[in-house]
């Protein structure tokens, strides 16, 4: 029987030549990515029971990111633990303060992952780098443990969703409103511990960074993780960072590999969605109703990328964030931060009346850089709405494209990022 390219990844790293779903494997990592919120408590573990050891300390990454710059002493801890455990065991790639940035944006921008790899992370996104075609999932702290100590994990092989998109997107429509629009679809629990493998001519015309919204946000759908097959723009963007064929594993799925089920989605019919409180199944079409926002917020894992930063410079330029909206642009990494200056994004940002944070995770689950407060209505770049998420439960959090969140924090209103075509397209 046929496979998919991620029972093919799991086959490969488990010593297998075929699987079926639902088999329980054990899974070499090639990659274990560590950052300062769930790392220490996996260390705690190992150090109680006498395995203070790493597998290799050289397929460990470690991205201090959530709480940094520290905003208090308990994140300063945390950082510090993460630290000494680098400098400790010889951790080979840290990417410190100021040298690094969201983890997982660090680390598919960084050449190290590659096509045909398995990656663990204690962080749900982890999903994200299923874009380049390896399997990369989050695990609980003990899993985490177990990763760094014996380079292994268990999985039972998941089922794989076909998410076949076609057509063209409509200007001011973007990967951000596409995944929203699946999820809107199938639910919040819609892909519960499946694959979601994406395909199409929408896909194969979509950069690397597109890509990455849609396989960062599988988990929202319940996902384990998304996965999109290697193909020239993939193998173009990792030679750009040093990465050649002949260092990687290209698997595509079989033409008879079985699916669980298969969703077919028109991208020209997509319309910019919003996630409306509280779940990001919530989906709308943005502008449909007047609602009033008090922040506007881009960054994150999902939205927090040079393309991103473009689509909103291009409609903020010229323009003025509304009076009463606090507005932060939070770039994902040190790269794109320097890239965002060099091009003059931030001085677009901060004439508009936007504040430029520094690379992090910022107010995206509610730590530092714009957490909200009672009541606040905020228009967000990131990937989850839930109750609390970025501060105050009170506070209702609205999930969008940057381009929406630009549309919106200019005119006051969650609005239609189509007004402002002209903007769009003239940076096309
Ligand atoms: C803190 C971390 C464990 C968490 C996650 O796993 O996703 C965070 O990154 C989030 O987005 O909620
Ligand atoms: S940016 Fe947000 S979603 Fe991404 S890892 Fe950080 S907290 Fe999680």
């Amino acid at each position: 029987m046929g496979m998919t390219i991620a029972e093919k990844i799991l086959a490969a790293h488990s010593g297998h030549e075929t699987l079926v779903p639902g088999q329980l494997i054990e899974c070499k990592t090639d990659w274990v990515l560590c950052h300062e919120i769930t790392t220490p408590a996996a260390l705690r573990m190992l150090e109680e029971r006498g395995m203070d050891r790493v597998f290799n300390p050289d397929q460990i990454v470690a991205v201090p990111d959530h709480s940094v710059p520290a905003m208090n002493i308990k994140a300063a801890q945390m950082y510090q633990k993460l630290k000494s455990w680098v400098k400790e065991k010889g951790i080979k790639h840290f990417y410190d303060v100021g040298r690094g940035g969201i983890a997982h944006v660090v680390l598919e921008n960084s050449g190290l992952i590659k096509p045909g790899q398995t990656l663990v992370s204690g962080d749900s996104h982890t999903c994200n780098a299923g874009a380049l075609g390896c399997f990369a999932t989050g695990v609980g702290s003990t899993d985490l443990a177990g990763a760094i100590y014996a380079g292994r994990v268990w999985f039972k092989v998941p089922e794989t969703m076909l998410i076949r998109v076609t057509g063209k997107m409509q200007p001011g429509v973007t990967p951000k409103d596409l995944v929203l629009e699946v999820i809107k679809r199938i639910g919040a629990d819609g892909a519960n511990y499946l694959v979601m493998e994406w395909v199409g001519d929408t896909i194969d015309n979509l950069d690397m960074e597109g890509r990455y919204t849609l396989t960062n946000m599988a988990i929202e759908a319940g996902g384990k993780t998304g996965i999109v097959a290697v193909d020239d723009t993939t193998r173009a963007y990792l030679a750009e960072r040093g990465v050649n064929p002949g260092d990687y594993t290209e698997y595509t799925s079989d033409a008879d590999a079985k699916y669980r089920v298969v969703i077919d989605v028109d991208a020209s019919a997509v319309e910019p969605t919003v996630a409306y409180p509280n779940i990001p199944s919530n989906g709308r079409v943005a502008g449909s109703d007047r609602i009033a926002v008090t922040h506007a917020y881009v960054g994150s894992c999902t939205n927090g990328r040079i393309g991103d930063l473009r689509d909103v410079a291009r409609i903020l330029k010229g323009r003025k964030v509304a009076d009463g909206v606090q507005m932060i642009v939070v770039p994902a990494t040190q790269l794109i931060w320097k890239q965002a200056a060099s091009e003059g994004l931030l001085e677009i940002f901060v004439d508009a009346g936007a504040s430029v944070s520094y690379p992090s995770c910022g107010a995206c689950l509610g730590m530092h850089s714009g957490v909200l407060g009672p009541d606040d209505v905020c228009i967000s770049s990131t990937n989850r709405n839930f109750v609390g998420r970025m501060g105050d439960p009170t506070a209702a959090i609205y999930l969008a494209s940057p381009a929406t969140v630009a549309a919106s924090a200019v005119s006051g209103f969650i609005s239609d990022p189509r007004d402002y075509n002209g903007s769009i397209e003239a940076a096309d």
